[in-house]
């Protein structure tokens, strides 16, 4: 497709994510902040301008699910009011390809913080492993990006626009290694790793965001990754 606007942006960004998915350095710079079964969430504590803008990592592994599956469904935005909880209203603006998409969202008010929004390209990607690398990893991933506007979103509204870089990056492991024909659900795991910088905008007492992330983002994953194991209990594996 012609290249669009965003076409060398997003290529950078998920470039970035993927470098960082193969390192997972989770050092002591990363503080735990949720540790459940095989969930583990963690942040780093930063401001700007006064702001809380703590970056968010997690980690998951869930058995039953492929990495595409989790991006098909983390990416397609005609099911996203079904699993994120936190969500007014969501709308396509526009499509750059069949696998990139601008969303408009309006995320519910979160007392005493100002109404939040969202404006961003989203793209699903498979990123094979190298090919002389057999082994080398073999990603799926979603990148949920800002943009600062778009002729098709609502003017000026009340809400704050939240500045986010976030991405779903997942790998799938088959055991025991079988041909593709005979895999079965309980052959496969998902590795899961989301990466999350929401800059909320605006001001919003430091303690009260720290305690709104806490709370939300390991039930967002969980309530999320339970949407993918429902829907796809009884469907044909997406390797
Ligand atoms: C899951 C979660 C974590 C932390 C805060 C909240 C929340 N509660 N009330 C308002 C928000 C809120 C404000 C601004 C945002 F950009 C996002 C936001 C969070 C996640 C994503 S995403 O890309 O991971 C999933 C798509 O919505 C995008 C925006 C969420 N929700």
């Amino acid at each position: 497709s012609p290249k669009h606007k965003y076409y060398k942006e997003i290529n950078e960004v998920i470039a970035e994510h993927i470098k960082y998915a193969a390192k997972l350095d989770i050092d002591n710079t990363w503080e735990l902040i949720h540790d459940e079964g095989e969930m583990k969430v963690f942040k780093r504590e930063m401001e700007e301008d006064g702001m809380v803008v703590d970056p968010l990592k997690a980690v998951h592994t869930v058995k039953g699910i492929t990495g595409h599956e989790v991006c098909h469904y983390f990416w397609n935005p005609d099911v996203r009011m079904e699993w994120e909880g936190t969500l007014e209203s969501a709308q396509v603006l526009d499509w750059f390809s069949e696998d990139t998409c601008v969303c408009y969202q309006i995320h519910k008010k979160v007392w005493p913080t100002t109404q939040r929004e969202a404006l961003f390209w989203t793209q699903i990607r498979h990123v094979p492993n190298e090919d002389e690398d057999e082994d080398g990893p073999d990603y799926w991933i979603v990148c949920n990006y800002s943009i600062p506007d778009h002729d098709k979103c609502p003017e000026k509204t009340k809400n704050i626009r939240a500045i986010m870089n976030v991405a779903m990056i997942c790998e799938t492991v088959v055991e025991p290694p079988q041909s593709d024909r005979n895999i079965t659900r309980e052959n496969i795991t998902c590795k899961i790793q989301y990466h999350a910088n929401v800059n909320p905008g605006g001001w919003a007492p430091a303690s009260v965001l720290r305690a709104v992330y806490k709370r939300e983002y390991p039930k967002f994953l969980k309530r999320f990754t339970q949407y993918v194991m429902d829907q796809t209990k009884d469907k044909p594996i997406m390797f």
